[in-house]
């Protein structure tokens, strides 16, 4: 899967969007590591929540042109990037300025993408919708995520999958129990040390 351009951005835009970085990369390189599979699947609709500079979506984009893709962020500039990133690179994407992804009613995805909030933080530091939105994760670093897997059993199609990035501190085995319980398999698709940080990128599947 390729990276997408990003000249377009100016450097000082990321004081207010999340900069790529290697949680985006990892899960791209996820994404490019499940292709076989993602044909397979053919998916029609492609949604990542939280999309920040639109760099993930994008790259699905240009891997699958065939596929609608939309995001969603809570951060309006974000919002605002990853159209322009998406556009920058010929990809067609919608984007919604929203709570992860709860104003969709009827919709259901074949894929979903999430590179959430993941830092454990104090509680009131999560629920914003600026930059700090970007990585204040809350209890265990899952307030955000806890939320989003509560609405996926909703708006994952059947045969649809769920891709998540998830570090050590987030306890992935509780994720993955909870999805259990939704009735979905998990597998890990990659992992990488990044400094301290172990990042894993999860899917999720019936
Ligand atoms: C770690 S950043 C990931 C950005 C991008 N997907 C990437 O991989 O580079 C998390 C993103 O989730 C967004 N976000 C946080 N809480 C959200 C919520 N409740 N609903 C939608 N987006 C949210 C943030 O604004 C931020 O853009």
């Amino acid at each position: 899967m390729e990276t997408p351009y990003q000249n377009h951005i100016d450097k000082a835009d990321f004081d207010h969007v999340y900069e790529p970085a290697e949680d985006s990369f990892l899960l791209i390189d996820a994404l490019e590591k499940d292709l076989e599979y993602l044909k397979k699947k053919n998916p029609t609709f492609c949604l990542e929540v939280g999309s920040g500079s639109g760099v993930v979506i994008t790259a699905f984009g240009m891997a699958f042109p065939q596929t609608f893709c939309l995001s969603t962020d809570i951060n309006f500039k974000a919002c605002v990037m990853s159209k322009q990133t998406a556009a920058y690179n010929k990809v067609n994407l919608d984007t919604c300025n929203m709570d992860l992804m709860s104003s969709f009613t009827d919709n259901v995805f074949d894929v979903i993408i999430f590179n959430p909030p993941y830092v454990v933080t104090e509680s009131e530091e999560c629920g914003g919708c600026d930059i700090t939105a970007s990585w204040a994760g809350g209890t265990k670093g899952r307030e955000i995520t806890d939320r989003l897997l509560n609405m996926i059993p909703k708006k994952l199609a059947n045969d649809g999958v769920f891709y998540l990035l998830l570090i050590e501190e987030n306890i992935p085995d509780e994720v993955v129990q909870i999805m259990f319980d939704y009735g979905y398999k998990s597998d890990v698709v990659l992992k990488r040390k990044v400094r301290n940080e172990q990042q894993l990128v999860f899917k999720f599947f019936r």
